[in-house]
């Protein structure tokens, strides 16, 4: 299946509307490439385990709610070790890149590709990438062993440093095939596997034995089709300290106001999930759902209404909510990060100032107002126990992949189960709240802050959460709630 990046698909057809969306295996371009035996078929760790092996067969549906008649639909190829591997274990020279923003975990990650590589498969010869995808080409390398990153799952950010921008890929599959790396894994969020899938095909024009791993990270939850990122649990459990403090201030003074700005440029996933979490906050702001300040049923009447209820109040507002409301009041700023990326107007300082002015200025009424940014606190911790095992989980499963000679492949949790996804799968679309789900509808009356919509919008939301190909948008909150 040609897909709208000129790259192709592996669609698998079987009986009663079974589709199973694969990946690429190095024997798709270079068909004389060897097998051998598994090695993990002599370790005593593994070797007892019964149906240690993943089956050939073995595969992971996408959509876990079927009707009685409904097709069999979607599934991706089930994640973990085969009984052949297209790698000797002398013969894999890794590499490991982390890119874009820091994301708790992101040490886990690349310790246990290190230590899965050696332990598990035998592999010594590891290296890391410094500073991101420009590190290919513009730095030196480090040498990884199992003694090296022994304790960096205890720290905050990577080792191996990161970077926007930089992407070039020639340079980058130069330095790849000049230095003899045949496993890349590359860790990063959606600009960086969109970049991996620019590699990947590069590395198969010029025929390449590369296999290339790619491991999703992002805070912001926003990847598709997995049932979420790694360290977005940490992230969430940290906003809570955030959320504590502004409930703990609000509180304490008369009228009191806190307001949390939580990280989520297009989708406002920690946000909903700290909110829900904490049942101290009043108010939820996401970039999802369209918000305004004045007039009936706006954010300035529900303060209004709150302050007197109850003396006080919490407001969490993600980072890209209300941009639009922020455009027309400020100048707007083209500007961009080194990958491309907009950069947001703070909100948070945007919004404060507004409902000062508001209560100052309109209503004489006497408010204090606490503005708690958290936003690099949340991310740039270790991850917790249950992302590590997360951590642990997905970087077994890329080198499990990358050894049975998968390519072009992106690791993740698809309903509980790790699967091997396309690249081009995940590059697609973007993962959003969507605000006409149960999740929502669960935050605004666990808040019973107004819905800011009429009902135009909401039939707009309806609309939307259907796209025309009758494939559901996918959805964390679509899927799993
Ligand atoms: N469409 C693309 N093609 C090739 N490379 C890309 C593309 N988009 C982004 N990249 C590269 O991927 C790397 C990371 O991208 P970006 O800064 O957008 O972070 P990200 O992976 O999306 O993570 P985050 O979620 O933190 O933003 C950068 O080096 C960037 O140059
Ligand atoms: O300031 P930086 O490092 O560019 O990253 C900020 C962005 O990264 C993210 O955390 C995504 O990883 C966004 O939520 C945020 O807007
Ligand atoms: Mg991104």
């Amino acid at each position: 299946m040609e897909n709208a990046d000129g790259t192709t698909t592996k669609l698998v057809t079987g009986d009663a509307g079974y589709v199973l969306e694969d990946v690429p295996h190095l024997t798709d371009y270079l068909p004389d490439v060897p097998s051998y035996p598994n090695p993990l078929q002599d370790n005593p760790a593994y070797s007892v385990v019964k149906q240690y092996f993943v089956d050939q067969d073995d595969t992971v549906t996408h959509k876990i709610v079927v009707h009685k008649d409904s097709p069999r639909g979607t599934h991706f190829r089930r994640a973990g070790p085969r009984q052949k591997v297209y790698f000797q274990s002398d013969e894999v020279h890794a590499c490991i890149v982390t890119c874009g923003g820091l994301c708790p975990g992101l040490n886990t990650v690349i310790r246990e590709i290190v230590c899965g590589l050696y332990h598990m498969y035998g592999v010594t010869r590891v290296l890391g990438i410094d500073g991101g995808y420009k590190g290919f080409y513009s730095k030196n390398t480090i040498t990884l062993t199992p003694k090296v990153v022994n304790d960096i799952h205890k720290r905050g950010g990577t080792i191996l440093g990161t970077s926007r921008g930089g992407h070039s890929k020639s340079k980058i599959v130069d330095s790849i095939q000049d230095r003899g790396i045949n496993q890349v894994y590359i860790i990063g969020g959606d600009g960086t596997q969109k970049g991996a899938a620019v590699i990947y095909e590069e590395i198969r024009r010029r025929g390449l034995k590369v296999s290339v791993a790619g491991i999703p990270k992002t805070i912001d939850n926003d990847i598709p089709v997995i049932d979420k990122s790694f360290g977005f649990d940490t992230a969430v459990e940290e906003a809570q300290r955030a959320i504590n403090a502004a409930h703990v201030e609000a509180g304490s003074i008369e009228n009191g106001i806190g307001l949390v700005k939580l990280m989520g440029r297009f989708s406002g996933f920690i946000a909903m999930y700290a909110t829900l979490a904490s049942r101290d906050v009043d108010c939820c702001l996401i970039p999802e759902s369209p918000f305004y300040l004045e007039g009936k049923g706006g954010l300035f009447e529900f303060i209004e209404k709150r302050l007197k209820e109850n003396g006080h109040m919490v407001i969490v507002i993600a980072e890209g909510a209300g941009q639009e409301l922020l455009a027309e009041s400020l100048q707007s700023m083209d500007a961009k990060d080194a990958s491309g990326n907009k950069l947001l107007q703070d909100v948070g300082l945007w919004i404060s100032h507004k409902i000062k002015n508001h209560f100052a200025m309109q209503k004489k009424m006497t408010i204090n107002l606490k503005y708690i940014d958290p936003t690099y606190m949340i991310r740039a911790i270790p991850s917790n126990a249950s992302d590590n095992v997360y951590c642990t989980l997905l970087a077994q499963s890329a080198v499990h992949g990358a050894m049975a000679g998968y390519t072009g492949f992106t690791v993740g949790l698809v309903n509980g189960r790790h699967a091997y996804i396309p690249f081009n799968r995940i590059n697609e679309n973007r993962n959003k709240v969507v605000i006409t789900d149960r999740m929502w509808a669960r935050l605004l009356s666990s808040t019973n802050q107004p819905s800011f919509l009429d009902p135009k919008d909401i039939a707009k939301a309806k609309r939307e959460k259907e796209p025309a190909n009758g494939l559901l948008e996918n959805g964390y909150s679509e899927n799993k709630n």
